[in-house]
């Protein structure tokens, strides 16, 4: 943990120029630039490089940044360690659900699911009441396990009230993605969150998300239903969910609303 940590900052400090021999390019979700850029005015206050880390997408879309030096081989540990906590996850989650642990493992063909990291360092912001280091949004995992630094800035939404989540040495968060509440139809719900920035210290955090290749039908979980609990969600390409949220910017509506079958009426 500390190493992604340190790789990090050491990429961070690279020059402007050298950070942007990865630039996002138009049409992919992967590389170094600005977040969810629209030609919209709104702020996300971050420096931020995302990459796949592990399986399918990471060789088919090869985005490891060139410096620093020692980054693929400490994200290459990395990532194989969080995939192996994502995939035990993943069976504690099917317990839970009620289903035997290897069901939801099944059902969303577990070995093809790869990770994407997110590098995010926010840095200190002069007026810091005036912007968010990320608009409010869930994420497009089945689960998000996500390392924060000591500085506090994420907060969830519970209530109608934003929480934070204290940061807690050498601990993970653990965040329920939008993909989850699908194939677990509604049993469990992604987490709406967002991030505070301060005036003083800079935050880094890394998020992995656990996401499909683009074909992958998201679906909810057939032992889950029966004729008094029907589906409440469509079936659908991860590809057709994954276009929808990076066309528009955070504005902290539920994108997974539109896949009801039912709509709702908020
Ligand atoms: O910085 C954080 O703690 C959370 C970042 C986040 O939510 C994201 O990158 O999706
Ligand atoms: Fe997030």
């Amino acid at each position: 943990m500390q190493e992604i940590q340190q790789v990090s900052k050491d990429f961070f400090a690279l020059s402007p120029e050298e950070k942007e021999v990865n630039k996002i390019k138009p049409g992919t979700s992967v590389g170094y630039g600005r977040l969810f850029e629209t030609g919209k005015t709104v702020a996300n206050w971050v420096d931020r490089i995302t990459i796949w880390s592990y399986g399918e997408q990471s060789r088919a879309e090869p985005c490891m940044p060139p410096k620093p030096e020692r980054f693929r081989q400490v994200v290459d540990e990395y990532s194989e360690a969080v995939v192996k906590l994502c995939m035990r996850l993943i069976e504690t989650l099917s317990t839970t659900l009620g289903l035997e642990p290897h069901i939801l493992g099944e059902h969303i063909n577990v070995k093809t699911v790869g990770l994407r990291t997110s590098f995010n360092y926010y840095p200190p912001c002069p007026q810091p009441e005036l912007v968010l280091g990320i608009m409010p949004h869930a994420d497009t995992s089945f689960v998000t396990v996500l390392q924060q630094d000591e500085t506090p800035g994420l907060e969830i939404e519970k209530d109608g009230q934003w929480i934070l989540v204290p940061p807690v040495k050498d601990a993970f968060v653990v965040n329920i993605g939008d993909l989850l509440q699908i194939v677990s139809n509604g049993k469990y719900r992604s987490v709406m969150h967002r991030v505070l920035v301060n005036n003083t210290v800079g935050r880094y955090s890394f998020p992995n998300f656990f996401m499909p290749p683009k074909e992958t039908v998201i679906q909810p979980v057939k032992e889950l239903l029966s004729e008094t609990n029907p589906p409440l969600y469509r079936s659908l390409k991860f590809a057709e969910y994954i276009s929808g949220f990076y066309v528009k910017p955070l504005t902290g509506r539920r994108l997974i609303d539109s896949f009801l079958l039912t709509p709702s009426e908020s």
